[in-house]
């Protein structure tokens, strides 16, 4: 079945907004906002069974995104469970939790998964991109890209164009475009 467009199942504005404008021109991108509830598990394993849930919920192809904000000195910590640390302690609060170590790097890991229909086994594409954590900077319309520096920029103070080149979700995509490019095997 070759894909002539891509059902992305995520209730995050900020994402399809990224994956529209990172994919625009290779592949036409619907959406639907189905809240598809997040096991707990690796990084992998979530984002698997959420493109299962997504398919079965849809009852056809599948495309969704989990995204993870790996701490070096927290052993990978909050990783998948990003959301509800910056919807509790927010960016101040994130930011506390490494200033009682050396090590402020951090990695941000987006992994897309793609499910051809219920009881399909989802195909996973990651990306992952080396910051550091720093003082929220910049605007604060997009999750915790504020406090996620690369090369001396905040995520938030980048141009769009400028994140959509060097993101963790582009870097995942790329891999997402070739795999279609190849006839999706
Ligand atoms: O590039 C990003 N820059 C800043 N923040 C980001 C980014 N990408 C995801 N985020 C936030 C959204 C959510 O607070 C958490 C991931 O959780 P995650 O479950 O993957 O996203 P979500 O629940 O908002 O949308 P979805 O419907 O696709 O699950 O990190
Ligand atoms: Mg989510």
């Amino acid at each position: 079945m070759t894909l002539t467009k891509l059902n992305f199942i995520t209730g995050n504005k900020n994402k399809l907004t990224e994956v529209r404008a990172i994919l625009g021109n290779v592949i036409e991108v619907d959406n639907q906002a189905v809240d598809v509830p997040e096991i707990q598990g690796t990084i992998e394993e979530i984002a698997k069974e959420k493109a299962r849930r997504a398919a079965e919920a849809i009852n056809g192809p599948a495309l969704t995104e989990d995204t993870a904000l790996e701490f070096h000195a927290l052993k990978g910590l909050p990783g998948p469970y990003i959301k509800s640390f910056m919807d509790s302690v927010g960016h101040e609060g994130l930011n506390k939790m490494l200033d009682g170590f050396d090590d402020r790097t951090a990695e941000a890991v987006c992994t897309f998964a793609f499910c051809r229909g219920p009881g399909a086994e989802p195909i996973l594409f990651q990306g992952r991109t080396e910051g550091s954590i720093v003082r929220p900077r910049g605007p604060t319309n997009f999750g915790w890209d504020p406090i996620f520096e690369y090369e001396g920029k905040t995520y938030a103070e980048m141009e769009k164009e400028a994140k959509n080149r060097i993101s963790h979700r582009y870097k995942a995509l790329v891999k997402f475009q070739q795999w279609l490019a190849e006839g999706q095997q």
